[in-house]
């Protein structure tokens, strides 16, 4: 079988993804050797690996999140696993509350560049021994979103999700933010917060 090149990270709600998968082979995050356990309601918890028309797919229902207990090594466990399984492109995908009027509950926002609280705090899944397998240390950020990628998703968004692009702020949880937060994320830039 033809390995994946292509894989997909579910954030919540969004785990029927894979069921647009055909010939879908289903194991268990309980299965696999080192991942964390998904303690989240919405996150089954699985990787199906399938086609998604003619393209081998790999699809991970449901991600580890810092909340849960988890060290920032830890939750990128399956990112890195999809690296060495020989993928090159990731889509990731997620819930997010939205910092801006205009984007309203079912507007998709292609990230277009992000601001890491919990990364520029020292939480990044880069602190510790740098593995040359996945990068090298300080790694350029410049165009962490590959823009061509960018473009298509925009360009190829149904009507109705009013895509858009914009700047995602990553915090910790797990509470939602304040009001005073909220000013403050949309003050430093971020259209989206999660
Ligand atoms: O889509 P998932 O990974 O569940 O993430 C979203 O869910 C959590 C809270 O609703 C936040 O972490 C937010 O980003
Ligand atoms: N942190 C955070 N996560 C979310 N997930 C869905 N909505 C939100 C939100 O407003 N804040």
């Amino acid at each position: 079988r033809e390995p994946p090149r292509v894989a997909l990270v579910c954030g919540s709600g969004l785990g029927a993804l894979a069921e647009e998968l055909t010939e879908p082979i289903t194991i268990d995050y309980r299965d696999i050797p080192h991942f964390p356990r998904s303690t989240v309601q919405g996150h089954a918890g699985r990787l199906v690996v399938g086609r998604l028309g003619s393209a081998p797919c790999a699809v991970l229902q449901g991600r580890f999140h810092l909340y849960e207990g988890n060290a920032p090594s830890q939750v990128v466990i399956p990112v890195r696993t999809m690296a060495l399984l020989g993928v090159h492109t990731l889509v990731l995908t997620n819930a997010a509350g939205s910092l801006r009027p205009e984007l309203g509950p079912g507007h998709l926002l292609v990230i277009r560049d992000h601001i890491d609280l919990p990364g520029l705090a020292g939480r990044s899944p880069l602190v510790g021994p740098n593995d040359e397998r996945f990068g090298t240390r300080f790694p350029s950020m410049t165009d962490a979103y590959d823009p061509a990628l960018r473009r298509l998703a925009l360009a190829l968004a149904p009507k109705e999700l009013r895509a858009r692009s914009g700047v995602y702020v990553g915090v910790g949880g797990p509470s939602y933010e304040t009001p005073a937060e909220c000013r403050y994320l949309r003050r430093a830039g971020a259209h989206a917060v999660g």
